[in-house]
């Protein structure tokens, strides 16, 4: 079981964060939440509604996901992964022409592919691209959909960290524009810009609240057994490791 006994609610207009240490069920959960795994117990619900109860095309018009570490296909355009975002799905990777879109859906693919910056290599096809540029392919593909939720499993990996920094910015953004963003993060200083933590330990939520007061040393502590300290700067909060930090109680 690799998740248990987890009860949460995720609003639309808000960016949540997941957060916890490897293997606490973050991926796990965050697939549930998609649909892809289906809880032994339990119910995740949609707009009120049974997830299971969504047809497919429904569901992917509500919900878009990025993977963590998903991969790509290394000899597809960078405009047509995107395009995948926009119900392209029975589209086999890689293996039909480009599919040519209703402008509506073209416009939706470019304003993705300018919030990621990828505008730039878009002609250019994935194996050209670097891990980080890749990465942000995949959140364009994710955006490319417009949904009411994102659902994103470590988004910010393999991002420098002027992109890293600019895509919770942007991640905000689209929460403060209605989208529900859900994204599992490890990097706590990100994380604490979110509105709601999740804080989730040995497959359980530990605690969720408000970054002040998810991330006290305390939770920090029982979580990674992790002796930090939690400074303010400029209204954020930074989590600093103690030197030689693992297994001394705060
Ligand atoms: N397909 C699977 N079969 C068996 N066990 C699995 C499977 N996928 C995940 N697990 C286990 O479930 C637990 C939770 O995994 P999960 O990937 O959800 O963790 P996570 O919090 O996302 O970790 P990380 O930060 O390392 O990505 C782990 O102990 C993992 O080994």
């Amino acid at each position: 079981m690799a998740v248990r006994g987890v009860t949460a609610e995720f609003r639309r207009g808000q960016l949540t964060a997941i957060i916890g240490p490897n293997g606490a069920g973050k991926s796990t959960l965050l697939r549930a939440l998609m649909g892809l795994d289906a809880p032994a117990g339990g119910a995740v619900t949609l707009a009120g509604r049974p997830l299971s109860a969504w047809n497919r095309r429904e569901r992917a018009s509500r919900l878009a996901y990025l993977a963590q570490g998903e991969g790509l296909p290394p000899g597809t355009r960078v405009r047509d992964v995107v395009a995948l975002g926009r119900g392209a799905g029975q589209w086999r990777w890689g293996l039909l022409p480009p599919l040519v879109l209703e402008q509506e859906e073209a416009s939706a693919v470019e304003r993705a592919m300018g919030r990621t910056d990828v505008l730039n290599f878009a002609e250019r096809r994935v194996a050209e691209l670097s891990g980080g540029e890749r990465q942000r392919v995949s959140l364009a593909r994710a955006l490319a959909a417009e949904p009411d939720f994102l659902l994103l499993d470590e988004p910010t990996n393999h991002l420098d960290l002027g992109y890293a920094a600019e895509l919770t910015e942007y991640l905000r953004c689209e929460a403060a524009g209605g989208v529900g963003v859900v994204a599992v993060l490890h990097d706590l200083t990100l994380a604490s810009q979110a509105d709601w933590l999740l804080l989730l330990h040995g497959g359980r939520v530990l605690v969720q609240g408000t970054p002040e007061e998810v991330l006290t040393p305390a939770n920090l502590y029982t979580a990674y057994n992790l002796r930090a300290e939690v400074l303010r700067h400029s209204g954020r909060l930074i989590v600093i490791p103690a030197a030689g930090g693992r297994g001394h109680a705060p």
